[in-house]
C-alpha cells in the first residue's frame, strides 16, 4: 500500500526548518573580497562625513559680510592670496576683501565661510597681484558642503546581516575597512540523483535526460551568497546514495539532493532519512509545484529533498533553503521578499493547493502586472529561465481572473523580507 502523506501548510514547512536556523561563524576578508557578503558587524560611521568644511564647486572662498555692498553696478574687487586643489589646506587667513582660488573638495580656509563660484567672477591681474571683482552678495555658508552634512560621527548607518552593495562598499572604504567583518559562507552539499540524468556533456540516450537541477541549484545557493560542494550524480540505488549523503553530510553543512522523494519505486529518500536516523520535518506541502518537498534534521543539520521535477526544485529552494542560508549568514530579512501586483490574464484552473507559478512583472502606468511565463507544470524547466517572479495563486476552488490581486515573490530580489510568505485569504480588487 502505497504511503498517504498528510500535506502541511508552507507556513508551517517553513517554520519547521527555521526551528534548526542557526548562525554560522564570521571571518575577515578584504574590501576587495566583500561584494554580495553580508556583514557580521553594524557599520557605524567613526568620524563625520565630510570631516571638514569643503568647497562643492570651483571658485573662490571669501567672507560673506565682504559681499554686502556688491552689486551688479558696484562690483568689489577681493585679493586673491592663495590657491588651492582638492586634497590641499590653505595656512593663509583669509582677511577683509580677500579670497583664496579654491577648487571642488578643497578644505574652506579659516576665516572664509562661502564660496563663489568661478563663472561668476571676472580675474583680474595688475602688476603680479591677482584679484577677482564680485558683483554679487553672498551669504554666510553658501556653497559650502559642511562638516557632518552627509553623516555624523556615532550614526549607525548599516545594519548587521546586511549584504554588501556598491554603496555599503562604499561606506566601509570611507571609514577606513581594508579589511571587513563578513559572514562566513556556509557549504551546502548537492547530489542529483536518479537514473536518467546524464551530465551536460553526455550524448542524450534513449530514456535519459540531462541533469539540470544540480546546476540549477548551484546558481540558487551562489544567488544566497552561500558556497556548493556538487557531488557525483547518484543512480536510484539505495546503498550508493545513502554513502554518498553520508559522506556529504559530514563534509557539508547542509545537504541537497534532488530527485527521489515521492513515492515511486525508485524514490529511496524517505528510506535514507529512515536509515540515517534523521528526524523527518515534513515530506509534503499544500503547495505546487513541490509538494514533496522534504526536509529532515540530524545532529541539527538539515537534509533538503527537493523534488526531482524542475520547477518544483526550484520552488523548493527558494521557499524553504534560502532563508535559512540566509539567517545562517546573519540576515534579519532572510525570506524572499514578495509584493502584490494585478494578474494580466485569467488562470482558470481551480487547485486545492498554492500555487507558485513562474511569471513576469511588468509595468504600466504606474502599476504592478504579472503574466505566466511558459507551461504551468511541474516538470517544466524552460518556465524556470524566464520567471523574475512566482505568481501565488493560493489554494481555493475556483481559478483566477484578469486583474485579481495576486502576492509576487520576487526572484532577483537582494533585499529579503523579515517574514515569510505565508497563506492568506484570497482578496479580489
Ligand atoms: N503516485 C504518485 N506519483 C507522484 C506523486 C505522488 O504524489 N504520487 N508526486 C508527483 C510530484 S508532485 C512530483 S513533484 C514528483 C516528484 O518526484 P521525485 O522528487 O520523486 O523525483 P524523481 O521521481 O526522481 O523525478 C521526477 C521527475 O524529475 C526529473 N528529474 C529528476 N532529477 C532531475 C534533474 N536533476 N534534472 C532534471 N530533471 C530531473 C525526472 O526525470 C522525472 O521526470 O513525483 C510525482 N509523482
Ligand atoms: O511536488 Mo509536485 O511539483 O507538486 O508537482
Ligand atoms: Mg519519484
Amino acid at each position: 500500500m502505497v504511503e498517504r502523506r498528510k500535506p502541511i501548510w508552507i507556513k508551517e514547512a517553513i517554520e519547521k526548518v527555521m526551528e534548526y536556523k542557526l548562525r554560522g561563524e564570521d571571518e575577515l576578508v578584504s574590501i576587495h573580497e566583500c561584494d554580495e557578503r553580508y556583514l557580521s558587524e553594524p557599520l557605524i560611521a567613526d568620524h563625520d562625513v565630510p570631516p571638514f568644511n569643503r568647497s562643492p564647486y570651483d571658485g573662490f572662498a571669501l567672507r560673506a559680510r565682504d559681499t554686502e555692498n556688491a552689486s551688479r553696478e558696484t562690483p568689489l574687487l577681493f585679493e586673491v592670496i592663495d590657491e588651492i586643489g582638492a586634497g590641499q589646506v590653505s595656512l593663509k587667513q583669509v582677511g577683509h576683501q580677500q579670497a583664496v582660488r579654491i577648487m571642488t573638495g578643497a578644505q574652506i580656509p579659516d576665516g572664509a565661510d562661502c564660496v563663489i563660484m568661478l563663472e561668476l567672477v571676472r580675474e583680474i591681474s595688475e602688476a603680479g597681484n591677482k584679484y577677482i571683482e564680485v558683483k554679487r552678495r553672498l551669504q554666510d555658508g553658501d556653497n559650502i558642503s559642511f562638516q557632518g552634512e552627509d553623516t555624523q560621527k556615532g550614526s549607525p548607518l548599516i545594519d548587521k546581516g546586511e549584504r554588501v552593495n556598491p554603496g555599503i562598499k562604499a561606506l566601509l572604504a570611507t571609514f577606513g575597512y581594508s579589511q571587513v567583518k563578513v559572514a562566513k559562507k556556509p557549504t551546502v552539499g548537492i547530489i542529483a540523483t536518479g537514473s536518467e540524468l546524464l551530465r551536460p556533456e553526455d550524448e542524450l540516450e534513449p530514456g535519459k535526460i540531462r541533469d539540470s537541477n544540480g546546476y540549477m541549484i548551484e546558481s540558487q545557493v551562489l544567488r544566497t551568497g552561500a558556497v556548493y560542494k556538487k557531488y557525483e550524480n547518484c543512480a536510484d540505488d539505495l546503498e550508493s546514495l545513502y554513502e554518498a549523503m553520508k559522506t556529504a553530510l559530514q563534509e557539508c553543512d547542509i545537504l541537497i539532493t534532488t530527485g527521489g522523494v515521492s513515492v515511486g519505486d525508485f524514490d529511496y529518500l524517505p528510506e535514507i532519512y529512515k536509515r540515517m536516523g534523521a528526524k523527518l520535518l515534513f515530506n509534503k506541502i499544500a503547495m505546487r509545484p513541490g509538494s514533496v518537498t522534504s526536509c529532515a534534521e540530524i545532529n541539527g543539520r538539515l537534509l533538503f529533498g527537493l523534488s526531482g521535477n524542475p520547477s518544483a526544485c526550484y520552488v523548493g529552494f527558494e521557499l524553504f533553503v534560502k532563508p535559512y542560508l540566509r539567517y545562517w549568514m546573519q540576515s534579519d530579512r532572510p525570506y524572499t521578499r514578495y509584493i502584490t501586483g494585478e494578474l494580466k490574464m485569467d488562470f482558470p484552473k481551480p487547485n486545492p493547493f498554492s500555487r507558485f507559478v513562474r511569471g513576469k512583472i511588468s509595468y504600466e502606468d504606474g502599476k504592478v502586472y504579472a503574466e505566466p511565463v511558459g507551461l504551468d507544470k511541474s516538470g517544466v524547466v524552460t518556465s524556470i529561465a524566464w520567471a523574475d517572479s512566482l505568481i501565488v495563486l493560493p489554494g481555493g476552488t475556483r481559478g483566477y481572473r484578469a486583474g485579481d490581486e495576486v502576492d509576487l515573490i520576487l526572484l532577483e530580489d537582494q533585499q529579503g523580507s523579515g517574514v515569510p510568505w505565508q497563506e492568506r485569504k484570497f482578496s479580489k480588487s
